[in-house]
């Protein structure tokens, strides 16, 4: 996997499942990454080719509970992102996952309250042995490339030691979200702080932070001197953001989210729940269409509402001669 120069996807926790990866992708992103999943949901999985719609999944034992799902289409460019507290457990986890998928991450940023009580997310960043001990169990035992994804300490200069930690324990990006633990998304992010970690690295650095427009992959780019650059609201607004020729209309982003949500039998509450960002974002979720979204139940009730239902019954139809073309 080639980590330079590349536009990304961000993990997003309920938006990230696979029907929005290849949106991303066929909008133009070239590594998406998957929402985070903690390692001990992934240990209780085994993997099932899903025959029915050409899919490979991971699914909780003695259930029907499908906690990620991939294709072949997204082999070379679909990230793992993995909520982890202890090395052992992240590479059991990883090593049920590692065959289908392009890299491994493991999130070091996530400051919600379930992530640090836990000792996940964020609150490795405070523990840089910790850090260390996870990063080169992974690297040492697995073929497929190891990331991880850290947000700003509270100097730079803690910042860049850390970064050149994690550096040395052989990983082959680090991503950097512009922003402390305790900022909110609306704080600016700090550019220039990843610049800063950008200077001292000689690995690719993923710059993240506030890209909501096509031109500002160039202008983080110059501001920072990463030569990739990660999204996270930009593309969840309108994943057409990663598309050289401009943004296509939400409205019509949004129908080819529906499309591919039904064509990849989604979770209906990560596609309700990725529909209302968007709404929320664009329009309002108390009108009409908002509370329609908010009432469905099933992908076949938002195929109606949008008016795919010829669509919904067409894939449903048609699932075995699908298949030879995805
Ligand atoms: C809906 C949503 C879900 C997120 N879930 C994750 C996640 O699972 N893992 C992670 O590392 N960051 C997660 N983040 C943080 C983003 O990946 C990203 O670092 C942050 O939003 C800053 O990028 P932006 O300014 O482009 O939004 C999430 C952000 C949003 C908006």
């Amino acid at each position: 996997m080639e980590y330079g120069n590349r536009l990304v996807l961000a993990p997003m926790v309920r938006v990230g499942t696979l029907p929005f990866r290849l949106l991303a992708a066929q909008y133009g992103a070239d590594i998406t990454y998957g929402e985070e999943i903690i390692d001990h949901k992934l240990i209780k999985c085994e993997r099932r080719l899903n025959e029915d719609i050409g899919s490979i999944d991971f699914v909780e034992k003695g259930t029907h509970n499908v906690v990620f799902r991939t294709c072949h289409e997204e082999k070379n460019r679909v990230v793992f992102q993995m909520g982890t507290s202890d090395a052992q457990r992240a590479l059991t986890a990883a090593q049920i996952v590692c065959k289908d998928v392009a890299a491994v991450d493991i999130n070091m940023g996530c400051p919600k309250s379930f992530s640090i009580s836990g000792g996940m997310g964020a609150a490795l960043l405070t523990r840089p042995e910790l850090i260390h001990d996870i990063l080169t169990t992974l690297k040492r035992n697995l073929d497929i490339p190891v990331t991880c994804k850290i947000r700003l300490l509270k100097s730079s200069q803690e910042t860049v030691e850390l970064a050149q930690r994690i550096e040395k324990t052989g990983v082959s990006a680090l991503a950097v979200h512009g922003r402390r633990i305790a900022d909110r998304p609306r704080d600016p992010a700090k550019w220039n702080e990843i610049a800063d970690i950008v200077a001292a690295l000689s690995i690719p650095v993923i710059a993240n932070g506030d890209v909501f427009e096509y031109d500002d992959f160039q202008r983080i780019k110059v501001a920072t001197g990463a030569s990739s650059v990660m999204v996270a609201r930009g593309a969840l607004w309108n994943a057409s953001v990663f598309s050289p020729e401009g943004k296509v209309p939400w409205e019509d982003v949004k129908v080819e989210y529906i499309r591919k949500s039904i064509l990849w039998d989604n979770d209906i509450k990560s596609t309700k729940h990725t529909l209302k960002e968007m709404i929320m974002h664009h329009s309002c979720l108390g009108l009409p269409e908002g509370k329609a979204v908010i009432k469905s139940e099933t992908l076949a009730d938002l195929a109606k509402l949008y008016g795919e239902e010829k669509y919904y019954q067409f894939v449903r139809g048609n699932r075995l001669l699908l298949k030879g073309s995805w």
